[in-house]
C-alpha cells in the first residue's frame, strides 16, 4: 500500500472534494464521524474528554468529534488555542455548531495562564495540528505540549501527534512533541509512523478510512509502501501437479562455524520451510553429523577447515546462494567470501557475519552481483554505512546505498525496511518485540534463500520473506508469550504464515 507526504494528502483530499464531488465540511464530518466512532467504543463516558483544537482543520476535526461525542451523552470540553486570528471557514463552521448546540463546555487558550490543569483519569484529545504543520513547536503550543506531556490523562491524537511532522523530524525538537497514547490517523499511515524514535510519540497508531477518491490514489506515485499480504499473495506461486524437486530450485546456503552451527541450522530448516526443492548447506566439517541429524532433508557440502568457511565448490548447479549466518570474520573466511563475489552468483543474499566482512572491506562493494540481497540489522547497516542519526537520514542513506551499488537492502527492525535500486521502500506491518531474540535473523536469511532458489524475482524474495517471517512470529505469539519467543518457532509457524498470505 501507499504512504503519502502530507502535501499529497492535501491534494488527494482537494481531488476527492472536486470528484467524488463533496462539500469539504462534509468530508470533515466523514472524518469526525470515524474518529468519534472509535472514541465512543474505546472509552467509558464516564471519562471527561477534553478536547485541544488548533487553527486548521486539524482543531475543525477536534470541534466536530466534541460534538458528535456530546450527541452521544459523553463529557466534554473544548479549548480552542486563540492564536489572535479568527477562524477560517471549515472550522469556523465547526466552532459555531458546537455553540448552537450548547452541550459542550468551551474555553479559550490565549497565554501560558490560561492553559487547564487536565485531571489524571481525563482523556484528552490532541486536535492542534495536523498534517499542516508548517515548523516546530514554539510558544504557547509549545508551552500546551508541555502541559500535556506532564499530566497522566490518556492522549488521543487525531491524524498525527501535534508537532510532529508527516516526513522529515531530523530537524524536529522531539521531546516537544504531544506524547499520545493513541494515534488515529486519517485514510493513510504517514512516513514518520515507521520511524522508531517516534513510537513513544505516537502510541498505538491506527488508520481509519474517510473514503478518500480511489482514483487519485491509484494516480498518486510515491517510492514508498508498506506491505500487505494482499499485494504480495499473488507472488507466492501454486505449485503444479507435475512438478518435482528440481523445478524448485537448489540451494547453497554457506553458513556457521565452530561454535556457531546453530545458525546454519536454523537457516537451513527455514530454507527448507520456505519451499526450495533441494538444500545444499556448505558447513565446516566439525558440523557434519550436527546439521545431517537436525536437518536430514539437507546435504551437506563440507569445508576442508574444521572449524570454519574456507573454499567452496562450482557455483553453477545452484539457483541461488546465501551465505553469512555464523561464518565468522577469520581472515581465510574474509578470502573466501572475495572469492564467492568474484565468483558473481546470479542470486545472492548476504547477512550477518557476510556484512561484518563487507565492512571491513568496502572496496569489495563494487563486486556484489545486481539485485544481491542484504539483510542487516541497524549495527551492521552503520558497520557499512556509517551512523547516520535518525531514521530519516537513515532512510535517505540506505536508499542511497541501494542505488549506488544496485542491491536490495533489507534493514531489520519492529518495520524492517526494504530499499530496491529502483528507489523504491517497502516498510514491514508484520512481527512483534518477541522476534529481537538470537537467531531470528538466520531465520529470514534461510526464508529469502528459499524464495531465490525457487526464482522469485529479488525484490518479491525480500518482500514475501519479510512479511512472512514477521507473520510467522506473530502466529508464534498466539500460543506463547512475546517473551518467551525462540527462532526456531517463528520455523515452525512459517507453514501457516504461507498459507495465511495465499488466503
Ligand atoms: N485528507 C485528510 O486526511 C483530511 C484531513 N483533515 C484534517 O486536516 C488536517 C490538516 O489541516 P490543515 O488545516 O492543513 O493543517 P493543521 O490543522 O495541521 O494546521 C494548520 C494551521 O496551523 C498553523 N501552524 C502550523 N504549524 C504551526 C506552529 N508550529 N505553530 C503555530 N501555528 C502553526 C498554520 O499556520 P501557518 O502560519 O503555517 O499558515 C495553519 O493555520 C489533517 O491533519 C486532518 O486532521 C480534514 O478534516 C479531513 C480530510
Ligand atoms: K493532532
Amino acid at each position: 500500500m501507499k504512504i503519502f507526504t502530507t502535501k499529497q494528502i492535501a491534494a488527494i483530499d482537494q481531488f476527492t472534494i472536486q470528484q467524488e464531488p463533496i462539500a469539504s465540511i462534509d468530508l470533515m464530518e466523514r472524518a469526525a464521524l470515524q474518529i468519534a466512532n472509535w472514541l465512543i467504543h474505546h472509552l467509558s463516558n464516564e471519562r471527561k474528554i477534553i478536547f485541544f483544537a488548533g487553527p486548521g482543520n486539524n482543531g475543525g476535526d477536534a470541534l466536530a468529534v466534541a460534538r458528535i461525542m456530546a450527541e452521544h451523552d459523553f463529557i466534554c470540553e473544548v479549548f480552542l488555542v486563540d492564536f489572535g486570528k479568527p477562524l477560517q471557514a471549515e472550522p469556523a463552521e465547526n466552532w459555531h455548531r458546537l455553540k448552537e448546540q450548547g452541550k459542550v463546555k468551551l474555553g479559550r487558550i490565549e497565554s501560558q495562564e490560561s492553559i487547564p490543569a487536565v485531571p489524571d483519569d481525563a482523556v484528552v484529545v490532541d486536535g492542534l495540528f495536523g498534517s499542516g504543520l508548517s515548523r516546530k513547536l514554539d510558544g504557547l503550543p509549545l508551552q500546551i505540549a508541555a502541559a500535556l506531556n506532564a499530566s497522566r490523562a490518556l492522549v488521543v491524537a487525531i491524524d498525527i501527534p501535534s508537532g510532529l511532522f508527516g516526513e522529515d523530524n531530523s530537524n524536529n525538537d522531539l521531546g516537544a512533541v504531544i506524547q499520545a497514547d493513541y494515534t488515529l490517523t486519517l485514510q493513510f499511515p504517514k512516513l514518520s509512523f515507521f520511524f522508531p524514535e517516534h513510537e513513544a510519540l505516537l502510541g498505538r497508531w491506527e488508520v481509519l478510512p474517510i473514503g478518500l477518491h480511489p482514483s487519485v490514489i491509484s494516480e498518486t506515485e510515491t517510492p514508498f509502501h508498506f506491505l500487505t499480504a494482499e499485494e504480495i499473495s499473488d507472488k507466492i506461486p501454486v505449485r503444479k501437479k507435475f512438478s518435482h524437486k528440481g523445478t524448485y530450485g537448489h540451494a547453497l546456503l554457506i553458513a556457521g562455524s565452530y561454535g556457531k552451527v546453530g545458525a546454519a541450522l536454523l537457516a537451513s530448516k527455514a530454507c527448507l520451510r520456505s519451499g526450495v526443492g533441494l538444500l545444499t548447506a556448505h558447513i565446516p566439517h566439525s558440523a557434519y553429523q550436527i546439521i545431517q541429524t537436525a536437518v536430514p532433508e539437507a546435504m551437506c557440502s563440507i569445508d576442508a577447515s574444521d572449524l570454519m568457511f574456507t573454499e567452496f565448490s562450482d557455483l553453477q548447479q545452484f539457483s541461488a546462494v546465501g551465505a553469512g549466518p555464523g561464518l565468522g570474520v577469520k581472515p581465510n573466511t574474509r578470502k573466501a567470501l572475495l572469492r564467492l563475489l568474484e565468483a558473481s552468483p546470479a542470486k545472492l543474499v548476504l547477512d550477518a557475519d557476510a556484512l561484518n566482512i563487507l565492512a571491513m572491506h568496502p572496496e569489495w562493494l563494487p563486486l556484489l552481483p545486481e539485485n544481491s540481497i542484504l539483510t542487516p540489522h541497524p549495527k551492521e547497516f552503520e558497520r557499512l554505512v556509517g551512523p547516520s542519526g535518525d531514521s530519516y537520514s537513515g532512510l535517505q542513506s540506505q536508499l542511497a546505498f541501494s542505488q549506488k551499488y544496485k542491491v536490495i537492502v533489507v534493514l531489520k527492525g519492529a518495520h524492517t525496511r526494504i530499499t530496491s535500486p529502483d528507489g523504491r521502500v517497502f516498510f514491514n506491518t508484520t512481527g512483534n518485540p518477541g522476534m529481537a531474540t538470537a537467531g531470528s535473523g538466520d531465520v529470514l536469511t534461510g526464508i529469502v534463500l528459499g524464495l531465490l532458489a525457487q526464482d522469485f524475482e529479488p525484490l518479491d524474495a525480500a518482500r514475501v520473506a519479510v512479511y512472512a517471517h514477521g507473520l510467522a512470529g506473530d502466529l508464534a505469539t498466539v500460543q506463547c508469550d512475546e517473551l518467551s519467543l525462540i527462532a526456531s518457532d517463528i520455523i515452525e509457524n512459517l507453514g501457516e504464515a504461507f498459507f495465511q498470505i495465499r488466503k
